[in-house]
């Protein structure tokens, strides 16, 4: 048996991902590795886990992602999304293992009308995005063969995210107003998983997501019913009139060109999302 892949998270949808197509994924659940644990014990947990499987590559997978919590719950999203990460990207630098870590497009204020390069200039409008930022220079100063990948709009047929809260409210009503001024792009998990084993082994910062036109929540909600053939209306709000504690960007459009030029081709968003919505049992 050759060194596995070590995967921090076992129960969302990118670790899940990961598992599906790796076959010897080693995802880890928070019971053995509380990212929320203090640095002292993460520190003795990571050595251990490193010393048991000595694993070709690490890849994190588990982050504190409730977006509105976190505006009220910020020590424990930067300590889950910032510090913890920091660890581990020191850990496998000093073991010269390779690590990819995963940021978010709400690192962006969405105050552009072209999509997001590596380079432009941050600014996070919320605590998420905020505490994801503060990840990405962790990961960064610690140096190594460290890759991360920003993406947007994760979604699976499983777990929570936009795709089966839209399923699950709809069982419940025929209208929906869902907001049309925020534009994206989604990516499905599994998109997500693949790039990561592709940027497992480089160094610095790549943009990934699903690819195709840009869409509003609004119209990616629509997409959904479409495909889903459900008689859903989906009625466009600007945000105003959806309030949420945490204000989102209006436009956290990726620019993916970069990993697609130097690592493989991502797919159109809308093709992905036919295809997940059409394997529902
Ligand atoms: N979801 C999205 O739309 C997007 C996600 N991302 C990023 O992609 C990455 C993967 O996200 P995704 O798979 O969607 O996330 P999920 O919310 O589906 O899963 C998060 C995972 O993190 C684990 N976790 C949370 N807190 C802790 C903790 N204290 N200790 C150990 N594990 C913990 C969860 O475990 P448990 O079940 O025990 O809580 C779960 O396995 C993250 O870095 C996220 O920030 C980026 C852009 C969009
Ligand atoms: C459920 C619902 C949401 N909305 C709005 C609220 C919000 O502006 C937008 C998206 O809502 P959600 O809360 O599902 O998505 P949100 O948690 O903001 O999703 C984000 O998650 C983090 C982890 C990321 O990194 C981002 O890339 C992004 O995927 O849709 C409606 O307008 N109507 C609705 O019925």
């Amino acid at each position: 048996m050759g060194a596995p892949l070590l995967v921090f998270g076992q129960t969302g949808q990118l670790a899940r991902a990961l598992a599906r197509l790796v076959d010897d994924a080693i995802t880890i659940p928070r019971a053995t590795f509380d990212l929320a644990a203090d640095p002292a014990e993460c520190r003795q947990t990571l050595n251990l886990l490193i010393d048991r499987y000595r694993p070709r590559g690490v890849i994190n997978a588990a982050a504190y992602t409730h977006v509105d919590r976190a505006e009220s719950e910020r020590a424990l999203a930067f300590r889950i999304n910032a510090e913890t990460p920091a660890l581990i990207a020191q850990t496998c630098a000093r073991e010269t293992i390779p690590f990819v870590h995963i940021s978010t497009d709400y690192v962006f204020d969405g105050d552009q009308t072209r999509p997001w390069r590596e380079d432009d200039p941050t600014k996070p409008m919320n605590v998420y995005g905020q505490s994801k930022l503060a990840g990405e220079l962790g990961v960064q100063d610690a140096g190594g063969q460290a890759t991360i990948l920003r993406t947007s709009w994760v979604y699976d047929l499983f777990g929570r995210n936009f795709v089966t809260t839209m399923l699950r409210l709809a069982e419940d009503t025929s209208q929906l107003r869902v907001v049309d001024d925020q534009i994206g792009r989604p990516t499905h998990a599994n998109v997500l998983a693949m790039s990561a084993l592709a940027a497992l082994g480089q160094s610095g910062l790549f943009h990934v997501s699903g690819t195709g036109d840009p869409v509003s929540w609004a119209g990616f909600a629509s997409e959904i019913f479409r495909f889903a053939k459900w008689d859903i209306q989906v009625t466009p709000v600007p945000s105003s009139e959806y309030p949420t504690a945490a204000t989102r960007p209006s436009y956290s459009v990726l620019d993916v060109s970069k990993f697609e030029q130097t690592l493989a081709p991502l797919p159109d968003w809308r093709k992905t999302l036919r295809q997940a919505i059409n394997q529902r049992g």
